[in-house]
């Protein structure tokens, strides 16, 4: 793990360090978030897993030729955004998941887009996001169109994807190499540091609390500041263990996954 979370090391060369990329996946709980993390990083598919935690890993990838230390964090706010400020100051893409199967989900994954558009305008910097129709194997219990979900990411201008944590691990992982692309194209363009930001955890005092001012739901923001720099806090995480993904091993360069307990594979 880097020695400052979310502190990019570009890539300057063949023999530099990889390039790090910070993913968050956020949605409505049941959207499939954990199951799309955990197919992507193992090729296997989760049946259960406790939706209470949240976990971050990290693989060693390589996308266009090029190495990635990626660190997913597979969020669990259960139905709403809150404490949004773990992700949203850490992550440097986002994957914002919802199931074709629940209008509900579908509905929240707005909300999280929302979240997000706000988040930019009020750290003036773009956050690349992709918008996922997770469950495409449900497809004959659809409640939320292709069209519709296009529809709402064009208003985000994000890309959409279907996808299923079920079906093949190519196109789950063309979803995630899509993320890093995009976030490497965002620190590509402006290879700042991270905005480290001060703890004040209350929005602007002329302000009224940004999330009154736009109806969503309890999510505080830290201002942003470059005046008192203060360390990110670290992302709160479950215990680590490092397996072998066997299968992984046989077919992708990244033999060494690093998973959080938590999950059963099968
Ligand atoms: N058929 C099908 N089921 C899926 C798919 N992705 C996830 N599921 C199932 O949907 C349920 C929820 O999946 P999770 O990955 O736990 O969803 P989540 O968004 O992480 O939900 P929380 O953990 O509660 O935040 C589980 O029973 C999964 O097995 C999929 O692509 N197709």
């Amino acid at each position: 793990m880097s020695s400052v979370f979310g502190k990019p090391r570009a890539g300057s060369g063949p023999q530099s360090a990889p390039l790090e990329v910070n993913l968050a996946i956020l949605g409505r709980r049941g959207a499939g978030k954990s199951a799309l993390t955990v197919k992507f990083l193992t090729k296997r598919f989760i049946s259960e897993y406790d939706p209470n935690l949240e976990d971050t890993y990290s693989s060693e990838e390589t996308v266009d030729h090029q190495p990635v230390h990626l660190r997913v964090m597979d969020t669990a706010d259960l139905d709403t955004p809150r404490n949004c400020e773990r992700y949203l100051n850490w992550a440097h893409a986002f994957l914002v998941v919802y199931s074709v199967d629940s209008r509900q989900s579908f509905e929240g994954s707005s909300s999280y887009l929302e979240l997000l558009a706000l988040h930019a305008k009020e750290t003036q910097r773009s956050f690349p996001a992709l918008l996922l129709g997770n469950k495409l194997d449900m497809a004959q219990y659809r409640q939320v169109t292709k069209a519709e979900g296009v529809a709402l990411a064009g208003r985000f201008g994000c890309l959409f994807f279907e996808v299923s944590a079920c079906l093949d691990f190519e196109h789950v992982q063309h979803v995630f190499h899509e993320a890093v692309r995009e976030a490497r194209r965002e620190l590509e363009k402006s290879p700042l540091t991270r905005p480290l930001f001060i703890s004040e955890d209350r929005a602007l005092p002329h302000q009224a609390p940004l999330t009154a001012r736009h109806g969503l739901a309890s999510c505080t923001f830290n201002t942003l500041s470059t005046v008192s720099l203060k360390e990110m806090p670290t992302v709160a995480q479950a215990k680590l263990v490092t397996v072998k993904s066997s299968r992984a091993q046989s077919k992708r360069k990244a033999p060494t996954l690093t998973l959080l307990k938590g999950f059963k594979i099968f």
